[in-house]
Order: structure tokens, then sequence, then C-alpha cells
């Protein structure tokens, strides 16, 4: 029986976001382009036997029972009436509300991890129903393949897409996602496209003037990335990327870069890091 495991929680890129339109509940139509990065935090998950769940390792502004972790583990304690609890570490990486889904990638890593230690049994559509609860982003990191995204957001067809190297800038700014959707300067009337023009067709973020006027950080970070090649906005920010054919490249940008914005340099990748890891457990 196993009894610990260290997984990644990878992050994500939304190469396009479409606001297409708003429902009721002031959720939005969305259309995006989801692409994982060989880049991502380190969870550890120790079995208890007294149904204990306790993470060891504090973030910055959030309180325990806050923290995506200890909620994706009730919930699965809750869901699978399992009488174990965990032991739980997180190696962090990815910078915090950046728009590339460090604290939804964490809750789905310990849907999938907590479901091999306690034995639950749960298939991919019982563990992305369940963190769908969590956040509109958790079920693509449970899936773990790149997809285009619709709905809002949980609609998933997954996409095999070319695997560049990005250059992600981090603006030392948070961006609160809800912020952003409530701003009333958000347009939200781009023409749905089909699956194929999404994967052939450049896109665009919706997000970017609004963020660019709250944000003169953000503003920065795109112009100076812009002078090396397009840059986008990930999610509602802050993170900003440009993507390059070879890791050659993206670390030349990455060096003239150095001593000024934030940055780190990644591989996309199709098949997330946690899905790799799962899958050579099993060889
Ligand atoms: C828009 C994206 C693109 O990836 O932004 P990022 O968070 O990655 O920047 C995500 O779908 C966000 O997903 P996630 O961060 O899990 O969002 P949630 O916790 O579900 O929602 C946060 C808030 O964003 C707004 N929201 C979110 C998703 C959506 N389709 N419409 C919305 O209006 C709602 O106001 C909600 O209260
Ligand atoms: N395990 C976690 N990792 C990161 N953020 C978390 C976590 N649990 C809760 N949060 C909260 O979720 C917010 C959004 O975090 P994150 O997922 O990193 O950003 P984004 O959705 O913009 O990519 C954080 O500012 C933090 O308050």
């Amino acid at each position: 029986m196993l009894r610990e495991i260290s997984l990644p929680a990878p992050a994500k890129l939304n190469l396009f976001l479409h606001i297409l339109g708003r429902r009721a509940d002031g959720y939005h139509q969305l259309q995006t382009l989801f692409q994982f990065l060989d880049y991502a935090d380190e969870l550890t998950f120790s079995l208890r036997d007294d149904g204990v769940i306790q993470l060891h390792d504090a973030l910055p502004g959030v309180a325990h029972d806050d923290n995506l972790i200890v909620k994706a583990a009730k919930m699965l304690q809750q869901a699978s009436g399992s009488i174990r609890g965990a032991d739980i570490r997180i190696h962090k990486r990815l910078p915090m509300g950046g728009g590339i889904g460090g604290g939804s990638s964490n809750a789905a890593t310990t849907l999938l991890g907590l479901n091999l230690i306690w034995q639950c049994q749960f298939d991919l559509d019982q563990l992305a129903s369940l963190g769908l609860q969590l956040g509109a982003d958790v079920p693509v990191f449970v899936r773990g393949h790149a997809a285009f995204a619709e709905g809002v957001g949980e609609q998933l067809t997954p996409v095999t897409l070319d695997e560049p190297w990005f250059v992600v800038a981090v603006p030392q700014v948070h961006v609160s996602t809800k912020e952003i959707f409530c701003d009333e300067r958000l347009t939200r009337n781009t023409p749905a496209i089909t699956l194929a023009a999404a994967q052939t067709q450049e896109g665009h973020n919706d997000c970017l003037p609004v963020v660019e006027l709250r944000y003169p950080e953000i503003r920065n970070a795109l112009m100076q990335l812009n002078k090396f090649a397009s840059a986008k906005l990930t999610g509602t920010g802050a993170c900003c990327f440009t993507s390059f054919p070879s890791q050659q490249e993206a670390d030349k940008v990455s060096r003239s870069l150095e001593g000024g914005l934030q940055h780190f340099v990644a591989k996309g990748s199709n098949i997330s890091m946690l899905h790799k890891a799962l899958q050579s457990l099993h060889q």
C-alpha cells in the first residue's frame, strides 16, 4: 500500500481568452485555449490513519482551511467516505494570483494524489466534477490534456498544439479575477469560433484592455516583452508571455530581461507534468 507520494502541480497558460457573453448568474461564457507549462509546484501527501488533514506549509495571506489543497482534500474525503487523512507539504514555485492557475492546479493534484493513497478509485470524470465545485479551472488540471474550453470554462475538448518555449513575465501585482470580470469596461461580445479555428488562429485576450488600464505594472511588462515577440496576457493576469520555437531563443530573451522584469522560462506541454508523473508510477 502506497503511504507517501510526491506529485507536481504544473502551471497553465490561456493562449487566448475570448469572452462571448455573461450568464444571468454573473458568470461569463468563454472560449479559451489551455496549454500546460513544464513548471510546477511540488506536493507531498503522506497517509494518516486518524482522518486529520494537515497542510504543513502556510501560503501568505491564505488561512489553512481556505487553502484550495485543504478544501480539495476535505471534499474528496467527504465524497468518498474515506476514514483516512493526510499530512501535506507544498513547495511553492508558481506565483499566486498570476493567471497561471496555481491554486486550481494544487487542488487537482490533491484530488488525484489522495485518490491514489486513499484508494478511492474515483475516475477522472468524478474527480473533474468535484474539482469544478472548487473553481472553473480545476477540471483541465484534473484531466491533464491541453484543451479548448467553452461554457464557463468547464466544457473541455482535448487538443494537440505545438509545444514552444515560453518566457513568462511575473509583474509584482496581484490581480483579482472577480474584479476584472465585474469591470463594466470589459467587452463581452466576441463571436464564437470553431474548434478548428481555435487551433489555427491567433486569438486574443478580452481581459487585456481592462487589465492594462487597472495595472500599469502589467502594461509595462507587456511593453518589455513586445520588444522581442508578440506578448499576451494569461487568464486575468498578472502573468504575460511570449513564445519561441527553441529554448535557446527563449533563454536569450531571458538574459536580456535579467535585472529588470521578474520572469521564468518553461516549455509548453500538451500532457501535464502531473499526468506524466502518474503514468510513470504505473509503468
Ligand atoms: C478566467 C480564468 C481563465 O483561466 O481566469 P484565471 O483565474 O486563470 O486568471 C479562469 O477560468 C477563472 O477560473 P478560476 O480562477 O478557477 O475562477 P473561479 O474561482 O471559478 O471564479 C472566480 C471569479 O471569476 C468570475 N468568473 C470566473 C469564470 C467565469 N467563466 N466567469 C466569471 O465571471 C466570477 O466572478 C468568479 O467569482
Ligand atoms: N494552494 C493555493 N495556491 C495558490 N493560491 C491559493 C491556494 N489556495 C487558495 N489560494 C487563493 O487563490 C488565489 C488565486 O490563486 P491562483 O490560483 O494562484 O491564481 P490564478 O487563478 O490567478 O492563476 C490566491 O490569491 C489565494 O488567495
